[in-house]
């Protein structure tokens, strides 16, 4: 019998199935499902940097896209040998002692601090930044280290500390957190026993501080230091975690029957989005896989003799497993690119929204024809023109910290900055400039990587810029100066998690195995140009010293007044 699997990916705005053929790792059917609370802007507040989801959002988007592919695809339930979930990350949610998301329970449904904190909520700066000196400074183990030795605000403890401390009904409410990845698993499976539930490594040790080193989570010597809650609430999370090749359940025979599977179906332990996308692409030793959307992932992965002790400086963290079980998985990344690029897009439309659309002079008709017109030539026009803009041009500078900066060295506090602005600067001037920052940010964290010793043949994007926007992509091989292949999977993360299913369920021996048999192929590879890698050379030496006027302003005492 021929065995297929299915890869859930739930993204920022959208959540997407594939089944795939286990021999060969083609796309049988695929699904995508975008959260309907979430995109009209519930529970949200961009200018407090709250992001927040509804969970309903989640299970709808789950049982729609699987049952989908499952129907038409046309194969047998009994086929369908596994399944595995990647979500974002730090996506924590409050749960309760029935193990049920606190935002399905009488009297939170409508609370935002009862739902999931999405990665890009920003509300807890002041408690990573309490978490940071307390490691530092308390005179034990800096728990830190192997999270690149500074603690995001993106991150588990940090969203935790902050929710308690804001909401007490929520905090008396909470009996234990789930990552988004864990909580999707547990939903399926038929174990409902939260004690012996098997947690992802991924989140747990690129999140939660989590290392063998020190037998699990940070003792409670030191999280009741930051809160008692959070030393209590440590006897309610977990001390073992799983990589994803290990199977955390079977099916239940309630979501059997609505997916229309069988409870032989297994589930893989969940991930994150970047580290099942890097598998996806088949990711090997001294290989950067950057999966490039509405921020940017960028993992590799080191044998342990390799790295041996050392702990790289500024990332988002070194974990044993994270993306291929047996190496250690590296994370850095940005916290926006294609966003900052969006927010540019949403700031030149503000005439167009508040003016044009609310005009009497064309039909609401015609109001609708124009709004999918600007759609469809927006970002094409606005790239066209940049790219014809010669280096030589006076172009400002700009800085891609639009939502603070993830690494190298995190500081959520940061805000982005233009530089060189002149009456003559237009509209796709600003926009060559913001295509420049994001790929500027991009060649820090390549330098980081190196100048810590982790050497990078090769660089694989994959993701939504990177396969829509070869202006992008021509940009980033010449500021980095090294060439750049593009995955062909549109679904690359989704392809992943399905490689782990697929040897969860015993199909392959070994997660590097399925992933070349499996793994996507590459659609286009973009070489840097000499002359203009020159060129770019100067303006990356501009974006360094805007940087670090920046990082200076921020610190200085009376900035905050200006703000
Ligand atoms: N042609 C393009 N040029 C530049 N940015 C783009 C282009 N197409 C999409 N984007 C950006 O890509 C991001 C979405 O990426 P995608 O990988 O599809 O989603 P996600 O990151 O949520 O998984 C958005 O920020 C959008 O502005
Ligand atoms: O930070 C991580 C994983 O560690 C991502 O989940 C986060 O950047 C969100 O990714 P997307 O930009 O939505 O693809």
């Amino acid at each position: 019998m021929k065995k297929y699997v299915i890869g859930l990916d739930y993204g920022t705005d959208s959540v997407r199935a594939v089944l795939i053929d286990t021999d060969n790792g083609s796309e049988i059917a695929s699904e995508v499902h975008f959260y309907k609370r979430w995109k009209v802007n519930l529970f949200c507040n961009p200018s407090k940097n709250q992001f927040r989801q509804h969970p309903l959002d989640h299970i709808e988007g789950l049982e729609h896209t699987i049952k989908t592919v499952v129907s038409s695809s046309g194969v047998a339930p009994e086929s369908v040998v596994g399944i595995c979930i990647d979500t974002t990350g730090s996506s924590p949610i409050p749960m309760t002692e029935n193990g049920i998301p606190l935002a399905l329970a009488k009297g939170f449904e409508e609370n935002p601090n009862a739902m999931m904190v999405l990665w890009k909520d920003h509300t807890a700066i002041k408690e990573a930044t309490e978490i940071n000196n307390l490691a530092l400074n308390w005179g034990g183990e800096d728990f830190t280290k192997f999270e690149g030795g500074i603690y995001s605000s993106e991150w588990f403890w940090a969203k935790i500390l902050h929710i308690i401390r804001e909401d007490e009904a929520v905090k008396k409410a909470t009996h234990t957190w789930m990552e988004h990845c864990d909580w999707m698993t547990f939903l399926l499976i038929e174990n409902k026993d939260l004690k012996t539930f098997k947690r992802s490594r991924c989140a747990a040790g690129h999140k939660a501080m989590w290392h063998e080193n020190w037998n699990g989570l940070p003792p409670e010597e030191f999280l009741s230091k930051l809160d008692l809650y959070l030393a209590d609430l440590r006897q309610n999370l977990y001390q073992e975690t799983f990589t994803s090749d290990t199977v955390a359940g079977n099916l239940s025979a309630e979501w059997a029957e609505k997916l229309g599977l069988t409870t032989n179906t297994v589930v893989a332990v969940g991930t994150f989005d970047a580290h099942a996308g890097a598998v996806g692409a088949k990711i090997d030793e001294h290989v950067l896989v950057r999966i490039m959307g509405t921020s940017t992932c960028d993992i590799m992965i080191s044998s342990p003799d390799a790295i041996g002790s050392h702990t790289v400086k500024g990332i988002c963290g070194q974990v044993d497993g994270s993306v291929v079980p047996g190496l250690i998985g590296l994370e850095a990344g940005q916290s926006a690119f294609g966003d900052v690029l969006a927010w540019f897009k949403d700031l030149l439309s503000w005439p167009i929204d508040h003016l044009v659309m609310q005009s009497d002079v064309i039909s609401d008709e015609q109001k609708l024809l124009l709004q999918a017109e600007i759609e469809a030539n927006f970002i094409k026009t606005l790239t066209a023109q940049a790219e014809n803009i010669p280096l030589t041009e006076a172009i400002p500078i700009a800085l891609d910290w639009i939502n603070g900066r993830r690494t190298p060295d995190a500081n959520q506090e940061l805000k982005s900055a233009i530089s060189g602005l002149s009456l003559g600067t237009k509209a796709p001037h600003i926009f060559k400039a913001l295509v420049n920052a994001i790929c500027f940010g991009s060649k820090m964290i390549v330098e980081r990587f190196e100048s810590e010793g982790i050497k990078i043949d090769t660089v694989i994007g994959i993701g939504g810029v990177a396969r829509k926007s070869p202006f992008i992509m021509q940009t980033l091989a010449n500021v980095l100066n090294k060439p750049i292949k593009v995955a062909q999977s549109d679904q690359a993360p989704a392809l992943g998690a399905a490689i782990y299913a697929a040897v969860a369920a015993g199909v392959y021996e070994n997660v590097i195995q399925a992933s070349q048999k499996m793994g996507s192929d590459f659609e286009a590879i973009y070489y840097p140009q000499k002359e203009q890698v020159e060129l770019y050379e100067a303006s990356l030496e501009s974006y360094k010293v805007l940087g670090g006027f920046i990082e200076t302003l921020t610190k200085s005492e009376n900035y905050e007044l200006h703000l």
